[in-house]
């Protein structure tokens, strides 16, 4: 047997089936070729009616081939894998390195305090040594609230974390353990019975102040004497216009009050409101984690990062753990620079009406990492500091994970915060490489992803770990607007990579590996599938109405091909979704959300990545809410879509609904005059016309009730409801005649 030594901190395995699934992706891929050989060898003539629509087809074809290669990459090798934390304790319990966790909140009116202090909680009660632990909550907002709420949650830290490991409880962010405590799964142990209903209680308390000063929209008179830290608010005017606020609010080098109420250690905590002048370009969600690194690194220095939202709790205590078995293994550790999480949600309903990033997690995230590691996705992620300040990766040097021990200058308390405070100035990064070659990169509205990339191409890996029981837990977007944006914020961002001097497809050329190549290119053209699938939902529906063909005939053998891709495509995408753990309906709301996405968010991301490439506009970052009315949640959970203000996104969708719809009516009508002899001439040339233009109808359904049908406050906005009718109909209208 070998050494205890030489067993490794984790395993990775291959996916099994995979001679059989390439074996089919080939005969997909060889029906595609057969599409294209048809589409060129039966273009028509010039001057014959469809010829426009046929090579708009043929360059909607060739993109849909070329794109379904792309995803293909990320399914030709995956691996999964698994790690070995008992192994890891008994070798390094004693060298376990620091952490310092990243909480990132910018707006205490859609993030509320409340949320964000269950994510700090959950992270600051992690199994792991406390003194070896810090959390830093970034607040772009500002906000005295979410302050007050960091002091609040820090005293009822004390006894929730001793509460935690107790009784090793999950979750560890309070309010989703609550939730999880209810009915059925109620706390039978009589001991624990008692110590929940105090905990509760306090939780209870505490939530009460907090809410109260949400209420008031601010913080008591009272309660402002009491913290000498308010003071550091007097000089604020604007959440734009502020100096560095910074309070270390548990100091874990305090031996006094660092510890909790059964007199373990806390972990440290700290608050920090970089300083905001409205000169400066703040960057985002890139600028705060920049500026978090450095004031880190001076107060606790902990060689592992972890970055997450405001709305990720941390629902596995042992996901630390987890991360040190890649980066502390002694073959290949030293290899890998980050360690990312799936990025799951906690509020989906149960047919995920705005479709969800399972098949992404699911599938495609290990296909990506047998290439050489998933993509940072911005929450959710460890990072070693050195890798992400940008140090290049060489062979020889060894992983240095372990606890540094040399004794750091120990300073007061508020000398440490007064020094501290320069470093998340406005100017400190006047002339330095921060935003370039250190930290995560500036400019572009995916941060996580073009760092990550430039992380892969300077030779790093990285490793994707989904362990059964989910690592962080986070809010979805949950009105059809809110997810249209979201996306548009994506696949602008990962256009905007395309484009700029790191694209994948020519900057990472070399660096790293194809697969993984092609791995990134599948998101970063993700915007480009916009005109691809306006051509196919539009130009096949249109020609119905002139009763031109554009598709094979039904006794025709090139209808075998096309039959095949279809079928073969469809039956693959609906079992992988099952595979997945999916529902029936939810893959049938993928779909639609997959039109809805690429026909709006995409097409709109497409045109401002390209206007900002020309210097038209600026890139921006719009937050995602994350709480919603009571009348919106509840829509939600019966799963009824919303549609909510008037937008233009919302006009394109309902248009293109409507088109469909009169396009299909009017072919009807036609042949119904027609009579038989007509119907039996559409049957054997539009068959397939047809099918995709009853297709659309179905897919839009939720659309045409909310244009038409529903009275309740999330349907579609009227104006739009008279938009869309003109549009459609003029433009069927036109069409008709043109010919
Ligand atoms: O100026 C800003 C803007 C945002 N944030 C924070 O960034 C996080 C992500 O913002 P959110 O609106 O929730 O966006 P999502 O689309 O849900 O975020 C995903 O996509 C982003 C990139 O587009 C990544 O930064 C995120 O980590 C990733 O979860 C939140 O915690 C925000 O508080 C800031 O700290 N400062
Ligand atoms: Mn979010």
């Amino acid at each position: 047997m070998a050494k205890e030594e030489h067993l490794p901190l984790f395993e990775t395995k291959k996916a099994k089936g995979r001679v059989l699934f390439r074996i089919f992706a080939a005969s997909i891929f060889a029906g595609i070729c057969l599409i294209w050989v048809y589409r060129v060898s039966h273009i028509p003539k010039a001057g014959e009616d469809g010829r426009f629509a046929w090579i708009g087809l043929l360059g909607a074809e060739i993109w849909f081939g070329f794109y379904w290669l792309l995803t293909q990459a990320s399914r030709w090798n995956p691996v999964y894998r698994h790690t070995f934390k008992d192994r890891l304790s008994q070798r390094y319990e004693n060298e376990l390195p620091g952490v310092d966790i990243f909480v990132c909140t910018a707006d205490a009116s859609i993030e509320p305090p409340m949320m964000v202090m269950n994510t700090v909680l959950s992270v600051m009660a992690y199994e792991y040594p406390p003194e070896k632990l810090s959390v830093y909550l970034s607040d772009d907002g500002g906000s005295e609230i979410t302050y007050y709420a960091l002091m609040e949650a820090a005293e009822f830290a004390k006894h929730w974390i001793p509460y935690c490991k107790k009784y090793n409880v999950e979750p560890r962010s309070p309010a989703a353990y609550f939730v999880s405590k209810h009915g059925d799964d109620a706390v039978e142990d009589n001991h624990q019975a008692k110590d929940f209903v105090f905990i509760k209680k306090l939780y209870k308390y505490m939530e009460n102040k907090i809410e109260n000063a949400v209420k008031l929209g601010q913080v008591s008179d009272q309660v402002r004497s009491k913290h000498k830290g308010f003071s550091q608010w007097d000089s604020y005017s604007s959440r734009r216009d502020h100096d560095t606020i910074l309070q270390i609010v548990i100091d874990g080098r305090d031996p006094i009050n660092a510890t909790d109420n059964e007199g373990c250690k806390l972990p440290t905590l700290v608050y920090l409101a970089r300083e905001k002048r409205p000169q400066c370009h703040h960057n985002f969600k890139a600028g705060a984690m920049n500026a978090l690194i450095r004031v880190s690194s001076n107060i606790s220095n902990g060689k592992l990062l972890l970055n997450v939202d405001c709305d990720m709790y941390s629902n596995n205590s042992l996901a630390i753990r987890d991360t040190l078995c890649f980066l502390m293994d002694e073959e290949k550790g030293h290899e890998i620079a980050f360690v990312q999480f799936p990025q799951n949600f906690k509020n989906l309903t149960k047919n995920e009406l705005y479709a969800s990033l399972r098949v992404i997690n699911e599938v495609e995230a290990h296909g990506v990492d047998g290439y050489g590691g998933p993509l940072y996705v911005g929450t959710g992620c460890f990072h070693r500091r050195d890798t992400l300040c940008g140090r290049k990766f060489s062979k020889d040097s060894k992983s240095d994970m372990k606890w540094d021990n040399r004794k750091r200058e120990e300073l007061g308390i508020h000398e440490l915060e007064e020094n501290t405070k320069s470093l998340a100035s406005c100017t400190f990064e006047e002339n330095t490489q921060w935003g370039k070659e250190m930290g995560l990169k500036y400019g572009c509205p995916v941060e996580d992803i073009i760092t990550g990339l430039s992380i892969h191409c300077r030779g790093w890996k990285s490793v994707y770990c989904n362990p059964a029981r989910e690592a962080f837990l986070g809010l979805a977007p949950a009105t059809l607007p809110h997810i249209l944006v979201q996306h548009k914020r994506w696949s602008e961002g990962n256009f905007h990579i395309f484009l700029s001097k790191y694209s994948p497809a020519w900057y990472a050329y070399g660096k790293i590996r194809l697969g993984h190549q092609l791995g990134y290119l599948r998101y970063s053209l993700w915007a480009s599938n916009c005109l691809a699938t306006l051509v196919y939902s539009t130009l096949p529906s249109l020609y119905l109405l002139r009763g031109a063909s554009l598709f094979p005939q039904m006794s025709s053998p090139w209808l075998i091909p096309f039959a095949y891709v279809i079928i073969g495509k469809y039956t693959w995408s609906f079992v992988e979704f099952l595979w997945c753990d999916g529902t029936i309906l939810g893959w049938w709301n993928e779909q639609r959300i997959w039109l809805y996405q690429r026909t709006s968010s995409y097409l709109f991301a497409f045109i401002d990545t390209i206007l900002f490439s020309i210097g038209y506009t600026n890139s921006a970052f719009v937050i995602t809410a994350k709480v919603a009315e009571e009348d919106v949640s509840k829509r939600y959970e019966k799963e009824i879509m919303e549609f909510g203000a008037s937008s233009p996104m919302l006009t394109i969708l309902a248009t293109l609904a409507l088109l469909n719809l009169c396009c299909f009516a009017g072919f009807v009508l036609e042949e119904a005059i027609a009579g038989s002899k007509g119907i039996a001439k559409a049957y054997e040339t539009m068959s397939l016309q047809v099918l995709l233009c009853g297709v659309l109808i179905l897919i839009n359904l939720p659309l045409y009730q909310g244009l038409y049908l529903r009275k309740d406050k999330g349907k579609m906005p009227s104006s739009i409801a008279y938009k869309s009718m003109v549009i459609a109909v003029f433009s069927c209208v036109c069409f008709k005649l043109s010919c």
